[in-house]
């Protein structure tokens, strides 16, 4: 195919986002089969009917109205959501036909999980086991525009430093650059302070801080201390150290309390959740 310049020049942009999708609708099937995989054994244990098409009524009826709010054909919804049910029973070892056969088992009613309800140990692990890791999220975040990401970034550590950037504590920062790395994720940002705010900028650091994800939230979470993880080899530092520790020292003495309560509390239960699924990865006792 010959295109002339720009438009094959475009072509290709559009080209390299669509892989992306595709990369992401790969990346969200196997974690929805994995889910799947999940509620049937939940369901096994329960001892009820893994075919549930009061469920999957309500699934379909959800994703059509999403659809719609998309403008993307009521016909392409079905046929996906054809797709993930029938890939979700034959995960769980159903005769794949979604409905227009052999009438369905009558669903049974599950009793509601109660808050306050945790699984047995023995089933946990297995269940987080079931959670894709890191590695197989990261095409999933790829999939975001670049922009998109920032965006999230600046605002998470808008909030997060809120006190620190008022207060002068990041002064350090100005006009230098620092690196974040998430190595499972393969995703790295530049951290500039300009003005009152720290921004994501297309520039080469100075100095990064390289870990996985699991072990960042640690550390954001103050589930861990950060000397802990460099002693570990769980984080790395490169570059200027004398920047990358001042970094630390300022993370370490955070004023814990200014971050906002709800904000603190998902960042704990977040590197909770990772360090759990990490240890059921890996085999281990959480
Ligand atoms: C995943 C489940 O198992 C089956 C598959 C469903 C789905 O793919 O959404 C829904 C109901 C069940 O027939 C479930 O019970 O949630």
């Amino acid at each position: 195919m010959s295109l002339p310049g720009p438009e094959r020049f475009a072509l290709g942009r559009v080209r390299t986002a669509i892989d992306r999708i595709d990369d992401g609708l790969v990346a969200l099937f196997a974690a929805r089969r994995r889910l799947a995989a999940a509620a049937g054994m939940l369901k096994r244990r329960a001892g009820v009917s893994p075919r549930d098409s009061l469920r999957e009524q309500q699934v379909r009826a959800r994703t059509q109205a999403l659809a719609q709010r998309l403008a993307l054909p009521a016909s392409t919804a079905e046929r996906l959501l054809d797709l993930a049910i029938a890939d979700a029973c034959q995960r769980q070892g159903m005769a794949v036909d979604l409905g227009q056969g052999v009438p369905l088992a009558a669903p049974v009613m599950m009793p509601p999980i109660m808050p306050s309800q945790t699984f047995p140990p023995s089933l946990a692990p297995r269940l987080l086991r079931l959670l894709p890791p890191p590695t197989r999220v990261a095409p999933l975040l790829h999939a975001l525009p670049a922009r998109w990401q920032r965006r999230l970034l600046e605002a998470a550590m808008a909030r997060v430093l809120a006190t620190p950037l008022r207060d002068g504590s990041l002064d350090f920062m100005r006009g230098r650059r620092l690196a974040i790395e998430v190595s499972d994720l393969r995703l790295r940002w530049v951290l500039e302070l300009r003005g009152d705010r720290l921004d994501v900028v297309d520039a080469e650091p100075e100095a990064s801080v390289r870990g996985s994800a699991t072990d960042l939230l640690l550390l954001a979470g103050r589930l861990e201390d950060a000397d802990t993880l460099f002693f570990q080899r769980a984080l790395e530092l490169t570059g200027d150290t004398e920047l990358g520790l001042t970094a630390r020292n300022l993370l370490e003495r955070l004023p814990w309390e200014s971050v906002p309560l709800g904000l603190r509390i998902a960042l704990n239960r977040g590197a909770r959740f990772a360090r759990a699924a990490r240890a059921a990865h890996r085999g281990e006792a959480a």
